[in-house]
């Protein structure tokens, strides 16, 4: 049970099917013991990376080295590489324990082993009182216990999980991946994670890759991403609500940015989160005006709709304790601290004395 993890280095991955080039070259690294997500909207390529890493499918282009060596032309069974999907298929007819000491049995694990594995696998995993019922008489969020159980047991020192919790409800979610960051950090196995849920990729990994139509658009802690987005496509992936994209004309700024827009400089688009701004204050640097569209009541925080003048949508998050009105025209305003400058033409971050 007590696998050290090892590192896995993805280089120029690349998987064509016919004409359809899935991945287009993508290169991130895992140190032993780390916890990386790749992250990413619907079709993206992050469960085509996992099955070339996993050996499930062949790559067209890269390479795929686990503790500095090259696994990339070895069959899936030579990569001992452990694996956990959505789909996570336990046999119906064997109990818990037997579900989880399976894959032992199956390599002739000595049963006092098996045993020893499975006692301290469940007590982690809190299956100790379940473990002798059938898949059928748990709820979803044990059966995945169950089927994480398994895959630890198994002592493979890397584990790929493909969107492991997209069936479960949103309680169970939370509470097991803390359970699976938990166990990454216990037992020192490599994770590679896979998900489309921000806060998922964002809670638990100590890097994400974000990925975007087959190419990654951005790698970093998940602060980094929230904190500095790289482009376009990560400011407003980012966030829930996402990062607003304002285009410079909608915007009073302040000398030191209104001194760039000039000439091609014109495609100028101001990124600000909408919880780090504010109805207008004093000494706000950035500021525009806008009318309020509708207003969303979420607990907290009110979700306050704006639109500016020229009709661009953009969104505050206010924290009360008066809910705004709609129909009512307002100014909201930023300090430069809080302003993200990318260019509208390129979608890159645009370094600036500020930021
Ligand atoms: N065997 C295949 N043959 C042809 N195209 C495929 C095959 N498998 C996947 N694709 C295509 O590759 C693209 C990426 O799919 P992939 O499953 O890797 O995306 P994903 O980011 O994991 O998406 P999701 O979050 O929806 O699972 C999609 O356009 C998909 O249709």
């Amino acid at each position: 049970m007590s696998a050290p993890g090892i590192s896995l280095e993805v280089r120029g991955l690349r998987k064509s099917w016919g004409p359809i080039n899935v991945l287009k070259g993508v290169d991130f690294d895992i140190h032993a013991g780390g916890f990386l997500t790749l992250l990413g909207p619907s079709g993206c390529g992050k469960s085509t990376a996992l099955k070339l890493i996993s050996g499930l499918e062949s790559v067209t282009a890269g390479q795929i080295l686990l503790n500095g060596q090259d696994v990339t032309s070895k069959a899936a069974s030579d990569r001992n590489i452990g694996m956990v999907f959505q789909n996570y298929a336990l046999f119906p007819h064997m109990s818990v324990a037997e579900n989880i000491t399976y894959g032992l049995k199956v390599r002739k694990v000595a049963k006092s082993t098996q045993q020893a594995s499975l006692k301290r696998v469940a007590e982690l995993m809190a299956l100790s009182p379940l473990l002798d019922r059938k898949p059928a008489q748990l709820s979803g969020g044990q059966q995945q216990r169950v089927a994480l159980a398994r895959v630890l047991v198994s002592e493979r020192p890397i584990v790929l999980m493909d969107e492991p919790l997209s069936n479960l409800d949103a309680k169970l979610r939370v509470e097991i991946r803390s359970e699976i960051r938990a166990l990454n950090k216990q037992l020192g196995i490599t994770v590679l994670y896979v998900t489309h849920d921000q806060s998922e990729a964002l809670s638990m990994s100590d890097t994400v890759v974000l990925m975007n139509k087959g190419q990654v658009a951005q790698i970093g802690a998940p602060k980094d991403l929230y904190d500095r987005p790289a482009n376009t496509f990560a400011a407003s992936f980012i966030g829930t609500p996402p990062m607003n994209l304002l285009a410079a004309k909608d915007v009073v700024l302040p000398d030191w940015v209104a001194s760039r827009v000039t000439g091609e400089q014109a495609d100028l688009l101001i990124g600000v989160r909408p919880e780090k701004m504010h109805i207008l204050g004093d000494n706000d640097d950035f500021s525009a005006t806008c009318t309020i569209a509708s207003v969303e009541y979420e607990g907290s925080v009110f979700l306050v709709h704006l639109r500016t003048h020229s009709g661009a949508a953009f969104i505050l998050a206010h924290h009360g304790p008066d809910a705004p009105i709609p129909g009512d025209e307002i100014v909201v305003g930023w300090k430069n601290e809080e302003a993200h400058l990318f260019s509208s033409g390129t979608g890159l971050r645009i370094s600036s004395n500020s930021k």
